[in-house]
């Protein structure tokens, strides 16, 4: 059976908007190193940076039907998330697809398989991170899933999860865990802050991590120039 679920539980609106604040590499690491998609998937161009809500689409391999399905359940601040039941490279979505999903205010596509028109998404400023880039063509033949949990490169996503994509990648923050995970990486980024300045002053990370006597300890030897040594 195939399945659209309208208007599931999305996080809320103010929480998801916040995460736009955090880059992916501090989400990350906030939520204990999870989440992650696999970083095969790259941003089609480069300098995105979005956080929103999931709309999950599983789609058959080289058939982009259900895209169309789902563009109807996609709402302002939504990002579309679309994963193939078995590896695909074909050209999913480019931006015909695109224009459509923008007017609804959706702010970005993750999938794990192929788009194109990339030219033509840069000049838009519509944000996709994708495993593959091919003109390949889809059919639309075969069913398959809007808003039911999905695995997409390696991470389940459910429907309402956060999204947050910039260029390092892709993380999935599960949509009952967004409050805290947007606090740690609060956390993470103040503690960012003040260690970049003591960088910047000049500090070393040996001594504001207190590495030197575990270093010692694994048996790393500094070893002075021979006074005869003149290479
Ligand atoms: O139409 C398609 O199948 C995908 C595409 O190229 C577009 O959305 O512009
Ligand atoms: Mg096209």
């Amino acid at each position: 059976m195939s399945i659209v679920v309208r208007d599931p539980r999305r996080a809320d609106r103010a929480t998801v908007d916040a995460f736009a604040e955090f880059g992916v590499a501090t989400v990350h690491e906030a939520q204990a190193r999870t989440g992650l998609l696999d970083p095969a998937l790259r941003p089609v161009w480069s300098g995105a940076h979005i956080a929103g809500t999931a709309v999950t689409v599983s789609v058959p391999p080289a058939d982009n039907w259900m895209i169309h399905v789902a563009v109807e359940q996609c709402r302002d601040g939504d990002v579309l998330v679309v994963a193939p039941t078995s590896p695909s490279e074909a050209g999913y979505f480019g931006d015909l697809i695109a224009t459509a999903v923008a007017a609804r205010g959706v702010r970005g596509l993750v999938i794990d398989a192929g788009c194109r028109d990339v030219a033509d998404l840069k000049r838009m400023g519509f944000p996709v991170w994708a495993r593959h880039i091919s003109a390949f063509g889809t059919v639309k033949e075969t069913l398959g899933d809007v808003n039911t949990p999905i695995v997409c490169a390696g991470q389940r996503i459910a429907p309402g999860d956060v999204i947050v994509a910039d260029d390092d990648g892709v993380v999935v923050v599960p949509r009952l865990e967004a409050t805290a995970v947007l606090a740690a990486s609060r956390v993470r980024e103040e503690r960012e802050a003040a260690l970049r300045k003591r960088y910047a002053s000049g500090e070393l990370g040996l001594d504001i991590n207190d590495m030197r006597e575990r270093l010692a300890r694994k048996g790393l030897t500094y070893v002075d120039r021979e006074p005869t040594d003149d290479h």
